[in-house]
């Protein structure tokens, strides 16, 4: 990869993640703790890339680093060919707990970054509704989010980062506070927006199922300092079923070469 000017590096992918290193200072002030080492991988066009690892591998770090919400302590990441220096519209996150403005109604909260972007009202109300329909939310535009169920309220944190109209969609375990009913619907939820709707989406999970079901690719991480341990490419058809002989394999295959040390 050539480097063309200042923080401009050529490329063909979405996101390029390079010898990202990530530690920090002990809690008790002893020492530091190497979180992340040496993560190279990219993320193409309207790819679903699920990052894989045991809890507390550190994947909220390297999502908030490639958000922009963090910086490495080694490396850089760039979108398109551009440093990321710190978050901007074109990364829409989604968290595992939807952090929506409980004062908003549902069309508010899915019309906040446009406004803060100026986008002008007529544009705004047609990108509000369109994502409303998108994740099924149509008719509950004036609920607040204290009026919705956890599933729900997830739909208006998708609806909300997409009205954004992000070029890649970062997701750090979405569903992981839902129960497993809805975590399920939840899944296919997004499976069928996905289809409707192509992103390129960076998806952190500890939990294989989910990652099977979602993912074009996974990378299947260590424990810290987390590096990358394989990647695989998953090429079933979409809608995956859970019991199907080949998910099946892939569980087994994946699971098996985990690191499960702490
Ligand atoms: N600001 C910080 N200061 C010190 N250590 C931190 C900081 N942020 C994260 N860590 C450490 O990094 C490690 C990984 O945390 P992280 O939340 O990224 O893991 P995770 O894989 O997302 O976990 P989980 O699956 O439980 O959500 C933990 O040991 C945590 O203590």
């Amino acid at each position: 990869m050539e480097r063309t000017e200042g923080n401009v590096i050529a490329g063909g992918a979405v996101l390029e993640c390079r010898n990202v290193g990530r530690s920090f200072d002990n809690y008790d002030g002893n020492g530091r703790n190497e979180v992340l080492r040496n993560m190279n991988f990219e993320v193409h066009e309207n790819e679903f890339l699920v990052l894989f690892g045991a809890g507390q591998c550190g994947k909220t770090t390297l999502l908030n680093i490639l958000a922009g919400l963090d910086m490495p302590t080694e490396g850089e990441v760039y979108t398109r060919g551009r440093k990321v220096t710190g978050p901007a519209p074109e990364r829409g996150v989604v968290y595992q707990k939807t952090s929506l403005f409980p004062w908003m109604t549902v069309e508010e909260n899915v019309g906040f970054g446009p406004s803060v972007r100026h986008v002008p009202e007529k544009e705004r109300r047609e990108l509000v509704k369109r994502y409303l329909e998108l994740v099924g939310l149509t008719g509950f535009e004036k609920s607040y989010p204290g009026q919705l169920s956890g599933g729900m309220r997830q739909r208006v944190g998708i609806a909300r980062a997409y009205a954004n109209q992000p070029d890649i969609m970062l997701m750090d375990e979405p569903f992981g506070h839902l129960d497993a009913q809805t975590r399920y619907m939840m899944e296919e939820e997004l499976q069928r927006i996905w289809q409707k709707e192509k992103r390129t989406v960076v998806f952190v999970t500890n939990n294989i199922e989910e990652a099977l079901f979602l993912a074009d690719r996974i990378i299947l991480l260590t424990n810290c300092p987390t590096h990358i341990k394989e990647e695989y490419i998953i090429d079933m058809p979409h809608p995956r079923d859970y019991v199907d002989s080949e998910f099946l394999r892939l569980r087994q295959l994946i699971t098996d070469n985990m690191d499960l040390t702490l």
